[in-house]
């Protein structure tokens, strides 16, 4: 068979599916991934063959990798790798971190702010620290209350702070684009250790902080 010649064969299903043949001169990432990102396309109707999509299934295995790589990062490295010994016994906040996740149940972005404050025992963190461990548990596929508290125990642990708050504000595409179609809500989660979750003075400061 000719190279990029579209062709069909019967799965075991029983389905037509067209097979992924790229050219000699086509570049390919990840051939399982961007396999069954081409017999995506044809199920829903489209012809991968054509200009537009050629490299799509090249660049959605590219961008889901991405999307995904906070299951090869380590939270605890990121932390270690920037704890310096210091004095400080008041509160640290890093507020409106951005982050973008995938939501488990439909694998569509969720997107919004995390704030994250803790109380220092001795030892700082730094502070892009902070955001990147956002970030480990942001790229994967997640709910918002998992990766609020994935955040708030990878810094109560490896931190060694007396307490962690962490509070996301979120905005659920797959609540947005489909199903019930709402545009403006949004999700706010917390996750309180330590202090933040024994002492309701320390957890208002820190809430006064974010204006709440
Ligand atoms: N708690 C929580 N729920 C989420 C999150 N992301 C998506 N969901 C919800 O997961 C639920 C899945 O419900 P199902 O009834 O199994 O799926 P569905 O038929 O697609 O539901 P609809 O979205 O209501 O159309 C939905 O209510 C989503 O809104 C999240 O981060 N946290
Ligand atoms: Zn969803």
């Amino acid at each position: 068979m000719p190279a990029n010649t579209k062709r069909s064969r019967l799965t075991t299903e029983g389905h037509y599916a067209d097979s992924f043949e790229p050219t000699n001169e086509q570049e390919v990432y990840d051939p399982r991934k961007e396999h069954l990102i081409h017999e995506m396309l044809t199920e829903i109707g489209e012809d991968p063959q054509r200009q537009g999509l050629k490299r799509t299934p090249l660049r959605v295995a590219k961008a889901f990798d991405f999307l995904t790589s906070g299951y090869a990062m380590s939270a605890e490295e990121i932390i270690k790798a920037a704890l310096f010994e210091e004095d400080v016994r008041e509160m640290v906040i890093v507020r409106d971190i951005e982050f973008y996740s995938l939501c488990e149940h439909h694998m569509l972005p969720f997107f919004g702010h995390a704030h994250v404050g803790y109380l220092p025992n001795g030892k700082v963190v730094g502070l892009s620290k902070i955001a990147r461990v956002v970030d480990v548990f942001a790229r994967r596929l997640q709910v918002q209350e998992r990766l609020t508290s994935q955040v708030a125990n990878a810094l109560m642990d490896h931190l060694g702070a007396h307490g962690v708050a962490v509070v996301v504000e979120a905005s659920h595409t797959c609540m947005m684009m489909r199903g019930v179609q709402k545009q403006n809500s949004t999700t706010v989660s917390s996750a309180m250790r330590g202090t933040f979750e024994s002492d309701a003075r320390t957890r208002a400061e820190f809430m006064g902080f974010l204006g709440r």
